[in-house]
């Protein structure tokens, strides 16, 4: 069955999730995610922020998931989706900086951006990391296709899965986005707080 044997290839993409550091040498998985959690966690009392930015279908995820860090995980996280400004830098500064001119404005050191990109080498992408290295934020990566793609060395932590489908990158950057915030808010496990809506 064709719909089953997608699923199947789905589950084996994000179970290969593999993720590195900053020098580029593997992380654990359950260490990373929980490392990812525990920095989303202690943004509020720092009276720091998240940002999440992406293209296209990442820039969906993004939406959606600053919506729930803000609103469910209670952590201010903001995706830069206004037309207006997008439009306006793209426009005047040129689509490169589309995020990283809103970074430099709001951004503040302390602040972490998290990075997605299915091939990890958009320029607009790229320059937006280096905006929040640069201000003194914190960069973690998602990011697919190849594995040598430049995003993958930007950030403290790299998520990577190794395929070159923008479903099953994009699929699998969702579900980690999703672990995420659902352990953040102990909706996973199931036995954790189910007053938090994370749909
Ligand atoms: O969703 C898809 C393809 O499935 C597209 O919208 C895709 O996100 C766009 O082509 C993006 O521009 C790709 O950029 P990136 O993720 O490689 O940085």
């Amino acid at each position: 069955m064709a719909a089953l044997g997608y699923f199947d290839r789905m589950r084996d993409t994000v179970g290969g999730v593999q993720v590195s550091d900053a020098a580029g040498a593997p992380v654990d998985l359950d260490s990373a995610i929980g490392r990812l959690v525990g920095r989303f966690a202690a943004l509020p009392a720092a009276g720091a922020k998240a940002v999440i930015v992406g293209n296209g279908g990442s820039a969906a995820i993004a939406s959606h998931f600053a919506t729930d860090f803000s609103k469910n995980g209670k952590v201010p996280t903001l995706a830069f989706s206004d037309a207006a400004l997008l439009t306006c830098i793209s426009n005047d500064l040129g689509y490169e900086n589309v995020y990283a001119r809103p970074i430099e404005l709001f951004g503040k050191p302390g602040d972490l951006l998290l990075a997605i990109s299915s091939s990890g080498s958009s320029a607009n992408i790229l320059t937006a990391a280096r905006a929040a290295l640069d201000g003194g934020m914190e960069v973690v990566t998602m990011s697919g296709f190849r594995p040598d793609n430049p995003l993958r060395s930007m950030g403290a932590l790299n998520f990577y899965i190794n395929s070159d489908s923008y479903g099953f990158v994009e699929c699998s950057h969702f579900m980690l986005c999703h672990l995420a915030i659902d352990l953040l808010t102990g909706a996973w496990p199931e036995h954790g707080d189910r007053d938090s809506e994370t749909a």
